[in-house]
């Protein structure tokens, strides 16, 4: 096991280091990105300074009143009462301090915490939809979590102005020990210099093990992200136990990995300890010293004034002087990070978070919108669409966390970095390449109010063409041009608005199907138009049956609509577009469920969509029944439109399309065991491709 953790720690050392932001660049970050209220933060560092003058003040007040209460006399009376109540207005004002700070910064801590998640969210909400599909759910939800967590403490705190005071309250307490003894203060930094150095040591060893640590536990949030989100898979295929191994081996490094950590953590507080005890010891030897060459030079009767007064200042303030020692400790510790330009070990670790989330702010949504007026935003779309020799490549990303976690498992990894160029992307900070021409000087033309279909082999781009017209994603050459307006020329508000998507697998919200089919309008809705579309899209016939729907419309439908067939979640989703009337319905595979449950009605279906509104419609879809009586079918493969036309029309020309009608007649023939003499009646017998 130590082996391969050295191995792994070789690795982690060529890895691209997590990013640490400086100081500077997190108050420029904050500066830029961040509310903050300024008057607290203010407020709070000009009570911290004042507290830390008071602080530095305060040993040296006590001193004077000592030094006064040994010789008083009737003439310094009112300089000794003056010293008492300013002695006592401080320690009043320090308490009254120190109550006031616990009070302000719980109260605004969470405030901060709270103001700075909501600001990251909707920084989220800004995102295209890609970043999404990219990120896992669990590492952004961590970012959310952890990320405001500790920028709402860095800001609460003030990092800077709290070192500052610190510094100067170590500093005070320092020369307060050299004002008395400067032979006392040398052992006593000489001391706290090995202590700090063999600290140091210790950390710097204990920091690779918990890198190390640290990817082991990305590496186990990951294995149970994956694990979680598959457990079906995992079921089916009766993984259990295989995934469980993978899981116990990654704890098991995972727990080897602690331990050393914590060896490590175990010194340093050791040193830690010992380093005061030591420098008190010290700080006593020199007392017991002064003590003994006084009483030798009295023995001796040369009454020596230097000793004599430095024994009487330490028999004073020997209690003192014992108790601010490990300032120099402190101080010699912040004096050597300084000039390391390094940081505590805790405040590391919070700057990895508020990196992260600094990260999360350079992701830009790629979706340009600067042209757009107000005016235009609310302007309808009617539905003609052309494709105008459209280039598109999908920006990926680079998967590193997925490799090394194979890597952990043990499996042999292809590196993807040399199967592609990659080009460093300074605005979301993560290396990314393009895949080849997805789309390739795609051009068609859709008329409004006109039924088209598109099919084609899998990966032809079909549901790219979707993605590019709801601009999930910009072009890179060409132009979409929706009624006679580029797209990028629309609000992505308006445009989405007036396009009624249904995806193959449709997403829901754990709550009713009367919130799921809503969704959109926010309560802004009529019962007819709810019961119109309803009736349209089919819920209607599932949700009348009392026994399997008792609350019919508010029948709760589960975590991601669990408690519904995928036929009924298709018509659910068809609904939800259509209540929005849109100028363009898109079913993206969104009926391949729906034609299954009720075979020859699909062209009925359709017809009844169409009769809700003028609109026009684009089916995608694998079953050519689907889209047989579409106005137009544009085959399409490896991104381009290689045929169009109607059904008739392509059949005719014996093509792709009719080789592919005739290879899934060939399918359905198999499957319905029918026998091959039907095989010759494709043109004339359509309805043996439902
Ligand atoms: N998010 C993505 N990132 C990178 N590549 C992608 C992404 N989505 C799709 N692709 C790639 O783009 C190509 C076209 O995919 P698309 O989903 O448009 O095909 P399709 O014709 O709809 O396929 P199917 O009929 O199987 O749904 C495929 O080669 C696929 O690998």
């Amino acid at each position: 096991m130590k082996q391969d953790l050295k191995v792994k720690q070789e690795n982690t050392s060529q890895e691209a280091k997590e990013y640490i932001p400086s100081q500077i660049e997190i108050w420029k970050f904050y500066w830029q990105f961040i509310k903050i209220d300024w008057y607290i933060l203010i407020g709070l560092n000009c009570q911290w300074l004042v507290e830390s003058i008071l602080h530095t003040r305060a040993p040296f007040l006590l001193l004077s009143i000592k030094d006064q209460l040994l010789n008083i006399d009737a003439n310094n009376y009112d300089s000794f009462f003056l010293l008492v109540i300013e002695f006592i207005a401080t320690h009043i004002i320090l308490q009254f301090f120190s109550f006031i700070q616990v009070k302000v910064t719980n109260r605004t801590s969470k405030m901060v915490q709270q103001n700075i998640q909501k600001q990251i969210i909707d920084h989220l909400f800004t995102l295209d939809i890609h970043y999404f599909e990219e990120n896992k759910a669990t590492s952004l939800h961590q970012i959310i979590q952890e990320g405001s967590e500790q920028i709402g403490k860095e800001i609460q705190y003030g990092r800077i102005f709290q070192k500052i005071n610190q510094f100067i309250y170590f500093a005070s307490r320092a020369y307060f020990i050299y004002v008395q003894n400067v032979k006392i203060f040398i052992s006593v930094a000489v001391v706290a210099l090995i202590c700090i150095l063999l600290q140091q040591y210790f950390t710097k060893e204990k920091k690779k093990i918990e890198k190390i640590n640290n990817k082991i536990c990305e590496f186990e949030s990951f294995a149970l992200d994956e694990i979680l989100n598959n457990m079906m898979l995992i079921k089916t295929y009766s993984k259990e136990e295989k995934e469980k191994k993978n899981l116990e081996k990654i704890m098991q490094k995972n727990r080897d990995s602690r331990q050393q950590t914590q060896i490590y953590q175990q010194i340093t507080s050791i040193v830690q300890s010992c380093s005061h005890e030591m420098m008190k010891i010290a700080v006593i030897c020199h007392a017991f010293y002064y003590y003994l060459q006084h009483t030798t030079t009295q023995n001796q009767g040369e009454f020596n004034k230097q000793n004599n007064f430095q024994q009487q200042i330490l028999s004073r303030n020997l209690g003192e002087i014992i108790s601010n020692t490990y300032c120099i400790l402190f101080l010699i510790r912040d004096l050597i990070q300084i000039a390391n330009n390094s940081t505590d070990d805790f405040y590391e670790n919070r700057k990895k978070h508020i990196g992260k989330v600094m990260n999360l702010f350079t992701v830009k949504s790629s979706i340009i919108q600067e042209k757009i007026q107000k005016n235009q935003n609310d302007e309808l779309l009617e539905g003609e669409i052309i494709f105008d020799n459209v280039c598109f490549s999908y920006p990926a990303r680079d998967n590193k966390l997925t490799q090394d976690y194979k890597l952990i498992q043990g499996q042999n990894i292809v590196d993807q970095t040399q199967t592609s160029t990659f080009n460093t992307n300074e605005e979301t900070n993560v290396n990314s390449f393009s895949i080849q021409g997805v789309l390739n000087k795609l051009s068609f033309k859709v008329n409004p109010g006109e039924c088209v279909g598109f099919v084609g082999a899998s990966g032809g781009g079909k549901s790219t063409i979707v993605k590019l017209m709801e601009r999930y994603y910009d072009i890179s050459k060409g132009a979409i041009i929706i009624n006679g307006k580029n797209i990028k020329d629309v609000s992505l508000q308006s445009l989405r608005q007036n396009i009624g998507l249904v995806h193959q697998e449709p997403q829901f919200f754990d709550n009713d199907i009367e919130y799921n089919v809503t969704y959109s309008l926010e309560g802004n809705y009529t019962q007819e138009q709810l019961n119109k579309v309803l009736q349209i899209s089919g819920v209607n016939e599932f949700i009348l049956d009392k026994n399997r729907f008792p609350l019919g419309l508010k029948t709760l439908i589960g975590n991601k609509g669990v408690k519904l067939s995928t036929g009924q979640k298709q018509r659910i989703a068809i609904a939800r577009a259509l209540i929005i009337e849109p100028r363009i319905l898109i079913l993206d595979e969104a009926t391949s469920a729906l034609d299954a449950e009720s075979e020859n009605s699909f062209q009925k279906y359709i017809e009844q969509i169409k009769s809700y509104q003028k609109m026009t419609i684009i089916i995608i879809a694998h079953r050519l029944s689907t889209v047989l009586n579409c106005d137009k079918i544009f085959v399409l493969q490896s991104g381009t439109i290689i045929e169009q036309g109607t059904h008739q029309n392509l059949l005719q020309k014996n093509s792709i399309y009719s080789s592919l009608v005739k290879c899934q007649l060939k399918q359905n023939i198999q499957h319905q065991n029918l026998s091959l003499e039907h095989k010759d009646s494709v043109e004339t017998n359509d309805s043996l491709l439902f």
